[in-house]
């Protein structure tokens, strides 16, 4: 068992998105960087969550797409290769192997340690690697931590016994459950859904919230959303809660779920798709004065704002600001930035939209949710709009109504809202629900961090026919309430 001891200008905990991306952008601002992984390169994204997951959903969607184009229906009228799809996912995991991002790293110039790395001090960390060795590193600089988050589970009865499925296994599973309970109505369990019904599972959905899907976007995105699974087969059960769970002797046998109504439901598995907690139980965080097991709370430049004196970043799902892997790159790129502008003693740019800080994380978060149909939002949304006091005007309009919906799709149903700052027509807010929009979400986020008027998106000419027009048809809205004159 060797001991040694290293510095670096910057060390990075986690090589999920955040932390790779982190380490590229202090690499690239000349600052000697290294970082520690205790799983894979690559994180929960590369392998239990975005890109399998998605590789699941696409076969999903495209069949789907295709079954609504008249003249080809029938030829996308059968079930899907169950094999194949499943293959495909294994590629698209990389086979859970993390050569190339190891390659990309050395690429750029930043050295790895594998291990699992903890605070010991301010500016320390210790790296207990796989050979049982302790690797003893200094930051001249800067600790970033980009640890993650893994699936929340709830302290129900009988849980362990049950070898309940999170999101690893909902993503990597080469088995097809013949039924499957997914607890939760957030994102991972309505994609999770779309996705194992497709494959073969008969799902059921146990959702304690009576409001519905999808709890955090515009309501008509949950309701749409619900009935394109309750059309897929999913039994979609609202205002439920489960109160406990037992499987059933032999070890693979059923699992019984007691329903807090007094009925109970039985399955092959059940999936808990319930939220996330942040991977910083065991980070050493006590070394430093702060609790273990928390979210790392950071400023707009992505600095721990509980740390005196500004070493310590957190970037990614730990800081617990926008749970997706886009956000985390975009916190990384920004946080590099940061620390490497400080090391170089220059003042920041933290104005609003400045180099070193994170604006968009307040005000044009994108997602996109990959079900049938799609759901794609950016900023705010009209509860938000209530919850802060924002005056905003509400445009809706039926995206089934627009010429390139129509050529999309036969019987082509979706949404779209646009939500404008009362005062200035500035768009804050926009989410298209329907099949193929997730593909129209950059024009919204660049219009929302453009913070463009109305009266400009005027000449913004969207082409005939694509779903896009959609667009004009908003505009078109807004401006037939006589709200606006064009100028
Ligand atoms: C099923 C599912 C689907 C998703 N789909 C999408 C999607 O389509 N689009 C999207 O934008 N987001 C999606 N997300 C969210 C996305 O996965 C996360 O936002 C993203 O992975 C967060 O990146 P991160 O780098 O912060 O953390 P992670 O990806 O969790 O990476 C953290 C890394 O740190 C390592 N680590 C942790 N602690 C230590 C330690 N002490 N020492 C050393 N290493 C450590 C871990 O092994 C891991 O590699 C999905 C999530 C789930 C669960
Ligand atoms: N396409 C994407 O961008 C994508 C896909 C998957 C996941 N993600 C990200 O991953 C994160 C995690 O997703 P998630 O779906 O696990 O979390 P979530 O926070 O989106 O949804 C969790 C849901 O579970 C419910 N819930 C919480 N505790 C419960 C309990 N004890 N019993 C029953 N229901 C309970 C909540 O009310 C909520 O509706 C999200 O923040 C999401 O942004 C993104």
């Amino acid at each position: 068992m060797n001991d040694v001891s290293r510095a670096y200008d910057v060390i990075v905990i986690g090589a999920g998105p955040a932390g790779e991306n982190v380490a590229d952008r202090t690499r690239a601002a000349g600052l000697g960087t290294v970082v520690i992984e205790h799983e894979l390169l690559g994180g929960e994204c590369s392998f239990w969550a975005c890109e399998p997951s998605k590789a699941l959903l696409r076969p999903v969607m495209a069949r789907a797409d295709a079954r609504r184009v008249p003249g080809f229906r029938q030829a996308a009228d059968g079930p899907l290769d169950v094999p194949a799809v499943l293959a495909h996912r294994d590629t698209m995991a990389e086979h859970w192997k993390d050569d190339d991002q190891v390659d990309w790293l050395e690429s750029v110039g930043v050295d790895l340690i594998r291990g699992h790395g903890q605070l010991t001090g301010e500016k320390q960390v210790a790296v207990e690697t796989p050979d049982g060795d302790t690797v003893r590193l200094t930051a001249r600089h800067a600790v970033v931590v980009a640890t993650g988050t893994g699936a929340a589970l709830p302290d129900l009865p009988g849980l362990d016994s049950v070898r309940p499925w999170t999101s690893r296994e909902a993503t990597s599973s080469s088995e097809v459950p013949g039924r499957l309970v997914v607890v939760g109505g957030g994102v991972v369990a309505v994609e999770m859904a779309t996705a194992w019904q497709a494959l073969g599972s008969q799902v059921t959905m146990l959702v304690r919230s009576e409001a519905g899907l999808l709890p955090r976007m515009e309501p008509f995105a949950g309701e749409l959303v619900a009935e394109g699974l309750r059309e897929a087969g999913v039994d979609v059960r609202l205002g439920t809660s489960v109160i406990s769970v037992t499987r059933r002797e032999p070890a693979a046998g059923e699992v019984r779920v007691e329903l807090k109504d007094g009925t109970e439901t039985t399955a092959d598995e059940i999936l808990f798709a319930i939220g996330r907690t942040p991977q910083t139980g065991k980070l050493g965080l006590e070394t430093i004065g702060l609790a273990p097991g928390d979210w790392l709370r950071v400023d707009d430049t992505c600095r721990v704002t509980a740390v005196p004196d500004g070493w310590l970043y957190a970037v990614g799902d730990v800081n617990h600001r926008a749970l997706m892997t886009h956000q985390g790159k975009y916190q990384a790129r920004i946080a590099g930035a940061v620390i490497g502008a400080r090391a170089r003693g220059e003042t920041l740019d933290t104005s609003k939209w400045g180099a070193h800080t994170t604006t968009a994380d307040l005000v044009a978060v994108p997602q996109v949710v990959f079900t049938d149909p799609e759901v794609a939002s950016v900023g705010l949304t009209t509860r938000e709009a209530a919850r802060v006091g924002r005056r905003v005007e509400v445009v809706d309009y039926d995206i089934g109504l627009v010429a390139g919906a129509r050529q999309y799709a036969e019987g082509y149903r979706g949404t779209a809202r646009m939500l404008l700052d009362e005062e200035t027509g500035v768009v804050l807010g926009v989410t298209f629900v329907g099949p193929g929009v997730g593909e129209l979400l950059y024009s919204a986020t660049v219009a929302v961090t453009a913070e463009v008027t109305v009266d400009r998106l005027w000449h913004a000419v969207p082409a005939f026919p694509t779903i896009s027009e959609v667009w004009l048809r908003l505009l078109e809205t807004h401006r037939n309430r006589g709200t606006a004159e064009p100028r």
